[in-house]
């Protein structure tokens, strides 16, 4: 649906020249929810917004659905760009238009008959939610009543892509919640392939099916969400999910303290719903070694369940080492502490 290939974007000239984007290739399917994630300076605003060439790349082809965006002419490329949807941090609002003008503007511009935009505005304010507030003015709005206004605006023309540029960063978690699960409901209902930027790992693995983590101008690392969270191979993104789960912080700083020659702390993660405690049991007494479970956690990734466990073995080094060896034969991760 989207193929990036070899996108380098420079700002500037000679000495003051900044390469934002550096040779970056990725494809994203149709229907698929797929997320960026960064740090601020990393290129991502620059990423999402060569996908409609609201930034030209310096080099590097743009494909969106069979077409080359990057050899369109103008008028072509307006065209093409009516397919794809964008909502940004700031909502992007028409201060001195309602809510029903602004859903309407996108029409009007490629001046859509009255009639039908009536439909098609009373449609997606029943969609987002908002019918009730039709004649409000943005500045009666609330931040995700807003986010709201610019999502039913971005989908007024059909589109087949959305590009949500930050677009929770601005809003309290439970809101964010809320946008999330709107973006999730439109992405299901149309089929709607959905591109996002952001600095937070909870939005990521709130919706997104698969992942790239950019630092520098480069992709380090791309995959499904479940495998890049839960299995991280850059530092960039260890640190991420770090972030994210700062509560593990001071039980495993108090786990390495106690790490003597017989205690070994590990963490084992595992998908799907089944707890493994039984099987952890079993490995346990035919290593010769004994367990303490001394945090144990399950949460979701979408909606695929996973579950942690953070686990001390008791034994010397040649039965921990057999029992870490049988868990990962039995498909379990395991990530030794020490
Ligand atoms: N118009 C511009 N002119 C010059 N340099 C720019 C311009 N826009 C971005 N840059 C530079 O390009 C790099 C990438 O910026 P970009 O805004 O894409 O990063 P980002 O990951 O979106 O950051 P943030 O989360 O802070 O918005 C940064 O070093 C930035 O300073």
């Amino acid at each position: 649906m989207i193929e990036l290939k070899g996108l380098t974007k420079v700002y500037g000239k000679g000495p003051r020249a900044a390469v934002a984007l550096s040779k970056v290739d990725l494809q994203i399917g149709k229907g698929e929810i797929f997320g960026v994630i960064g740090h601020s300076g990393a290129g991502k605003s620059t990423l999402i917004r060569c996908i409609n060439l609201l930034e030209r790349p310096t080099e590097g082809e743009v494909w969106v659905d069979g077409t080359e965006l990057t050899r369109l002419g103008k008028s072509q490329l307006q065209e093409s760009r009516r397919k794809i949807g964008m909502i940004y941090q700031h909502f992007n609002l028409l201060s001195s238009a309602t809510v029903y003008d602004n859903i309407a503007f996108p029409l009007r511009l490629v001046h859509t008959p009255k009639e039908s935009i009536d439909r098609k505005v009373a449609e997606l304010l029943q969609l987002v939610g908002l019918t009730d507030h039709r004649y409000k003015y943005p500045a009666q709005l609330s931040g995700g009543q807003k986010q709201r206004v610019g999502i039913a605006r971005a989908l007024a023309n059909d589109p087949d892509v959305l590009l949500c540029d930050e677009a929770t960063s601005a809003l309290d978690p439970q809101t964010t919640d809320s946008i999330l699960r709107l973006l999730l409901d439109i992405n299901k209902r149309f089929n709607l392939t959905i591109v996002l930027i952001t600095h937070e790992m909870h939005v990521i693995q709130s919706i997104c099916d698969r992942v790239a983590v950019i630092h520098d101008g480069g992709i380090v690392e791309q995959g499904l969400v479940t495998d890049v969270f839960l299995k991280p191979k850059h530092e960039v993104t260890k640190e991420f999910i770090r972030s994210e789960s700062q509560g593990d912080g001071p039980l495993q700083a108090a786990l390495l303290a106690q790490t003597g020659s017989f205690s070994l702390p590990v963490k084992i993660t595992f998908l799907g719903e089944k707890t493994y405690e039984s099987t952890l049991s079993r490995v346990a007494g035919q290593a010769g070694v004994n367990f303490a479970i001394l945090q144990g956690t399950i949460s979701t990734i979408k909606d695929v369940p996973y579950g942690q466990l953070i686990v001390r073995f008791e034994g010397d080094g040649e039965a921990t080492g057999r029992a870490i060896a049988e868990l990962t034969a039995q498909g379990l991760d395991v990530e030794v502490l020490a």
